[in-house]
């Protein structure tokens, strides 16, 4: 039997984990606090940081959303991001992606300071993601949650060998990491490779995310291998779709996520608990 990863109800598990932490830290008057910036009106960004606002206010997350011209300069965005940066009631700070063209999207992630970048998209992060250095760091929520996805398996994890498709900044490159610093055999494929199959066969964690609709077929997969879909696709009939073909390879599969239910709702879950953990580093440290 294939399992199918609920990503809906493992959200849901993590938000009640989040909620009673938010519980604990208004016992003690401290109240999290996500900032999130948007500029221009895409509409699929603009779904999203709706849902990111409507979950944090759920769980009583303080969450403020920044929605600013799609004309906005460099100078502007940074000048905002410092004003998250030197705010006390902001712990996290998410800068959607993409930025409109004129915008230069890595001098603006470069700008959030280390300790709020609840993205983990600051070289500090990445760094210490790809060191994997000790202590608490915040790391891209879409691979994080993933992680927490396969743990939800409660299968062992190192040693099985993890093939990655996609090696963008946002999910393929610190989803290696992730795997690989939870001692699996990690490759990463991408666009260069004509025979990506000769590789994905091999993967018994397969994770996915191009963009590019049901790129992945039953003859590409292993059978029994846990297959995570990031992609965020319209298929031929304009629906919401994945990377992976989900009717035909979950016959294949051990486990598969589907989308949408899967991936998506888990990377909300993660920002969410992302900020927490921030807001809670913080009151170690005694910023507040
Ligand atoms: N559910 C969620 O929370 C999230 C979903 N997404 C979705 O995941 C997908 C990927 O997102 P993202 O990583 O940001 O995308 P990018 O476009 O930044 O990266 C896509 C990657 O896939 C590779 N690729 C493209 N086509 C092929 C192909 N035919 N064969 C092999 N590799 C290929 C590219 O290779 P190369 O580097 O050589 O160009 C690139 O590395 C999208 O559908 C996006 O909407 C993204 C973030 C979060
Ligand atoms: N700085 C930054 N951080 C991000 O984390 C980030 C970003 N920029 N830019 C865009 C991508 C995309 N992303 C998604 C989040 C939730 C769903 C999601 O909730 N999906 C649901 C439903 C989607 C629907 O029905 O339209 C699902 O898959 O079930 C999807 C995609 C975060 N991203």
């Amino acid at each position: 039997m294939t399992t199918i990863i609920d990503g809906k109800q493992l959200a849901r598990d993590l938000n009640a984990q989040t909620q009673a932490r938010v519980t604990r830290l208004a016992q003690r008057g401290v109240v999290p606090g996500l900032a999130v910036i948007i500029v221009g009106a895409d509409p699929a960004s603009s779904i999203y940081v709706r849902n990111k606002h409507r979950k944090a206010g759920q769980l009583g997350i303080h969450s403020v959303v920044r929605e600013l011209p799609a004309t906005t300069t460099q100078a502007e965005l940074l000048a905002v991001v410092a004003a998250y940066n030197a705010d006390p009631t902001v712990h996290g700070i998410l800068v959607q992606s993409p930025l409109p063209a004129q915008l230069d999207e890595r001098a603006i992630f470069n700008a959030i300071a280390p300790i709020k970048d609840v993205d983990g998209f600051h070289p500090v992060n990445t760094g210490k993601l790809f060191g994997n250095l000790p202590g608490h760091y915040p790391v891209s929520c879409t691979p994080q949650g993933i992680m927490t996805m396969l743990h939800s398996l409660h299968q062992p994890l190192a040693g099985k060998r993890a093939v990655v498709v996609g090696r963008s900044n946002i999910v393929g490159r610190p989803m290696a990491a992730l795997l690989l610093n939870a001692d699996l055999s990690v490759t990463v494929t991408h666009r260069h490779d004509p025979q990506i199959r000769d590789l994905t066969t091999l993967a018994d964690v397969l994770v996915v995310a191009t963009g590019v609709a049901h790129l992945i077929k039953a003859e590409d997969v292993k059978p029994g291998a846990i297959v995570i879909d990031v992609g965020m696709d319209r298929g031929a009939d304009g629906k919401l779709t994945g990377d992976v073909d989900f009717d035909a390879v979950k016959d294949v599969a051990g486990a598969i996520s589907p989308v949408p239910g899967g991936v998506g709702p888990m990377t909300i879950a993660t920002l969410m608990q992302q900020t927490v953990d921030l807001c809670e580093w913080s009151e170690q440290r005694g910023n507040n």
